[in-house]
């Protein structure tokens, strides 16, 4: 969990665009069409007549797996598969709790510095697992799907075979619906984070996941449709295992950063107030986290899903911690180059250069902003005169180069006051969709759209009332700087002035 992001950037973003099967674009079809009956009787064996049904009627939007995050039943079902499947005991049990809905509790007292879990390799999902159904993994492996997409089809694939998969009392206690940005539409994103940059951030996710669908679909499902039957395989469904991935998809450092489903170690929820993450652990050969505080019976056990923010936290599970508790809390902020600026192309070019662009973002923390934005600053309100600097000031906002704490006394000024009116008007955004939130019509026709939605709200409530905070931080501090160089300038002119008069009346 604590890297999920990541990864998603690293190995599936990428694919969008540069299509991952580029290098096999010629499918090896299997030899003979028999080849593809056989194996289609055999893995659509248990689908049922309902579902059957639905496929034929084309009605696969209501394919569900999972259940509702507070089903007891479910939980209890998983936690007696992994006793029999080898989990060893556990000095936790799955219980309803305060935060999260559903999490791993202290059955006995636990002691600072403990390893806990020791979930054996043979319970994990990785990329190697074996598929009830082979001919579909083979399928996937042949054609090189990186690792994201191929765990999402294999959680499909192993969702749709119900009882004949290995992991049905695992798929049975996920959510029927992960808290994800993933499922909020696109003009609840707009209407609820219309001043926060995750919103574009969550836009740019949802189109990457249809993007990998797509492609999937166009490149693979849609050769072997009995194999990939479009009622199962769907975009729907895709959200849905997408939605599980970034929700509780563990990247294990101590197996070289290999990723990972860990049943019953994805049941702890994060506190931003803890520092301790889930890894392999090879004397014990299993995975585990070391407590960094005592528990007592009865209280709920925490790991942390990384130093994330409260917007990538609110992206990828659906929760915003409370206000002021997270520490690596930051708020993305939006820069742009002034197209009347008579620079502007020299500029932009140099940006380019160095990977950046306008408008760029930088994240801004309740301690300070980083270095590279003043680098982006300075290039920003740079005169033309200063163009033999361009290259200098874009390679320090960039974070390509060691040389970032750029000095350019004479610019400074004008580069806080460049961060201050961005920051001012990003306050503005937030106080008027605050002010706004308080009277929103909801516009909803039922109980539980009523209730969804006033759950979005208070997220983006949330959300955008913690962003404000670092952003009213980051103006007292920049207010405070501009006052201080305007009246040391004020103070070194009246001394100018002094010696002035002091010659004059000479
Ligand atoms: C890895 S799962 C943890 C187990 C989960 N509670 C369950 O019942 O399946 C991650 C999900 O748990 C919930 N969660 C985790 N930490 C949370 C927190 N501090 N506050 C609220 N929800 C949290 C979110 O719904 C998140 O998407």
């Amino acid at each position: 969990m604590a890297e999920a992001s990541r990864i998603l950037q690293t190995t599936l973003i990428s694919t969008f665009t540069q299509s991952p099967y580029q290098k096999h674009k010629t499918f090896a079809y299997p030899s003979s069409q028999k080849l593809i009956k056989r194996v289609t009787t055999r893995c659509l064996a248990t689908t049922t007549d309902e579902e059957t049904k639905k496929r034929a009627s084309g009605g696969f939007e209501n394919i569900t797996w999972g259940c509702e995050m507070d089903s007891p039943e479910n939980a209890s079902g998983l936690q007696k598969w992994l006793y029999s499947s080898g989990l060893p005991a556990q000095k936790m049990g799955i219980e309803k709790v305060e935060v999260g809905e559903r999490g791993l509790v202290a059955l006995t007292n636990i002691r600072r510095g403990e390893k806990l879990l020791f979930v054996p390799p043979s319970l994990f999902i990785t990329a190697d697992s074996e598929w009830s159904c082979p001919e579909v993994g083979d399928i996937l492996k042949r054609e090189n799907v990186p690792d994201w997409p191929l765990l999402a089809t294999y959680l499909i694939s192993e969702a749709s075979l119900k009882d004949s998969s290995r992991w049905i009392n695992y798929i049975s206690a996920l959510p029927r619906q992960p808290y994800s940005l993933l499922y909020w539409t696109p003009s609840e994103l707009d209407r609820y984070l219309e001043a926060s940059q995750i919103r574009e951030r969550a836009i740019e996710r949802i189109n990457g996941v249809t993007g990998t669908y797509n492609d999937l679909r166009r490149r693979i499902f849609s050769k072997y449709p009995n194999l990939f039957p479009e009622a199962v395989y769907n975009m729907e469904t895709f959200k849905w295992s997408f939605g599980i991935l970034f929700s509780r998809l563990v990247r294990l450092p101590s197996m070289d950063g290999r990723v990972a489903l860990v049943p019953w170690a994805d049941m702890l929820n994060h506190s931003c107030e803890v520092e301790t993450f889930l890894d392999y652990d090879r004397s014990s050969q299993g995975v585990v986290f070391t407590t960094d505080r005592p528990y007592q019976p009865g209280e709920q056990v925490f790991i942390s899903y990384g130093k994330k923010s409260n917007g990538d936290l609110l992206l990828s599970y659906g929760f915003v911690p409370r206000e002021g508790t997270n520490p690596t809390d930051s708020v993305e902020l939006s820069f742009s180059l002034k197209k009347s600026d008579k620079c502007y192309k020299e500029k932009l070019e140099a940006l380019k250069k160095h990977g950046l662009s306008t408008p760029q973002c930088f994240p801004l923390q309740i301690t300070g902003w980083p270095l590279e934005l003043m680098a982006y600053a300075y290039l920003a309100v740079s005169p033309p005169s200063l163009n033999k600097q361009f290259e200098e000031m874009a390679a320090a906002a960039s974070n390509k180069t060691k040389k970032k704490d750029l000095r350019y006394p004479e610019l400074e000024e004008q580069a806080l006051q460049y961060i201050l009116d961005s920051c001012e008007s990003s306050i503005s955004k937030y106080s008027k969709f605050l002010q706004a939130s308080g009277s929103m019509d909801l516009d909803v026709t039922s109980p539980k759209q009523l209730s969804r939605k006033l759950f979005l709200k208070q997220l983006a409530v949330d959300l955008s009332t913690s962003e404000r905070r670092i952003l009213y931080r980051a103006q007292y501090i920049l207010r405070r700087r501009l006052r201080d160089i305007r009246s040391g300038e004020l103070k070194a002119l009246k001394l100018f002035d002094g010696f002035r008069n002091f010659f004059k009346s000479d």
